[in-house]
């Protein structure tokens, strides 16, 4: 009886937790017109993104339209949003590595949608379908890395810092080029940037649009490492190795490692807090923790 009403509560709390995350930003209550924006992103077709799960719980994203450096058409947005999804709906994922096409990033909206809808309406409509997507993607409890090789630029600089982690190659960079396009960052971007580099570093990028190479990313902290490889497979293999360190061990741990983390760079101290409890509360007793209570292993 008590254990069943234990197990009832915890489910509870899962599920609470599993909605927290999924939440969208934007709905009809601000304005935003999804199914529109959906429309009119069918208008505007071509390349794709891509996902395939692996068994050691990493998935692949690849932005997939190499002949426009990887630049976001309508599909591929619709996509991005659908490949989310799914990978929200992967219970054995840990790791997550997204990385462009023919070893260059993602240089941001394809201009020719940019162009098209360039009124108020699409222009909001499509800032907070990118913002919503994105936001769900850096609260999936998977670790993330992008793979930047070549240029992420505008849109694909802000890509990145949807990503827990960022893994340059030699001689890539990231721009933030909105100022050249007489805009600021629309996807989250400028936001997200602020809390990884710093209010003054965030600045410095978006008012200079500042070419920020591998070092100068080591430098600000918007870089983990820089590969030592420049060749697509290789560096994809690179990037692998890196993530693996950090995704060893059940599913279970390593997802509410980054949920825990995805609640404290989010929410005020107390709610921060409390989501922590409810996340310990759904290891506490399980298999991972008997196993390991049962080994009693010395972490020397
Ligand atoms: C504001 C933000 C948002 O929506 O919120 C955005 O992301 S706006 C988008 C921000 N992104 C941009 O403004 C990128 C503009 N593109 C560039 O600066 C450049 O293409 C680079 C990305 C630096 C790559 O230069 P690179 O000399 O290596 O290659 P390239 O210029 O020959 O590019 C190869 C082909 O890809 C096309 N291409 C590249 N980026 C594109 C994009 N974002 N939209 C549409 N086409 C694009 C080029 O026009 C070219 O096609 P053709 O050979 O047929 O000419």
């Amino acid at each position: 009886m008590v254990l069943s009403m234990w197990k009832n509560l915890l489910q509870t709390t899962k599920e609470k937790i599993i909605q927290q995350r999924r939440m969208s930003l934007y709905s009809q209550a601000h304005g935003y017109e999804e199914e529109l924006i959906k429309k009119k992103f069918q208008e505007f077709a071509g390349g794709s993104i891509n996902l395939s799960k692996e068994d050691n719980g990493i998935g692949i994203l690849t932005l997939n339209n190499p002949k426009l450096m990887n630049a976001f058409t309508g599909t591929m947005m619709l996509e991005l949003q659908e490949r989310v999804t799914e990978l929200e709906n992967w219970k054995e994922g840990k790791g997550l590595i997204i990385y462009g096409a023919g070893n260059t990033f993602c240089s941001g909206s394809d201009l020719n949608v940019v162009k098209a809808i360039s009124n108020s309406q699409d222009g909001m409509n499509m800032c907070m379908f990118m913002q919503n997507t994105l936001t769900r993607l850096m609260r999936l409890p998977l670790i993330s890395v992008a793979l930047v090789q070549g240029k992420a630029i505008g849109g694909g600089a802000e890509l990145t810092t949807a990503c827990d982690f960022r893994l340059m190659t030699p001689g890539s960079e990231i721009r933030f080029v909105h100022k050249f396009m007489g805009l600021v960052p629309g996807w989250g971007g400028g936001a997200r940037l602020m809390r990884i580099v710093g209010s003054g570093a965030a600045l410095q990028l978006l008012s200079g649009a500042i070419r920020v190479d591998p070092e100068r990313a080591l430098r600000l902290g918007l870089s983990e490492e820089t590969l030592s490889s420049s060749d697509e497979a290789a560096a994809l293999e690179e990037a692998r190795a890196w993530l693996s360190q950090h995704t060893e061990g059940p599913a279970s741990v390593i997802r509410a490692a980054k949920e825990v983390v995805a609640v404290g760079r989010e929410l005020p101290m107390e709610a921060a807090l409390r989501t922590e409890k409810d996340i310990f509360g759904t290891l506490w007793g399980g298999p991972a923790n008997l196993q390991a209570l049962a080994r009693r292993p010395k972490h020397k």
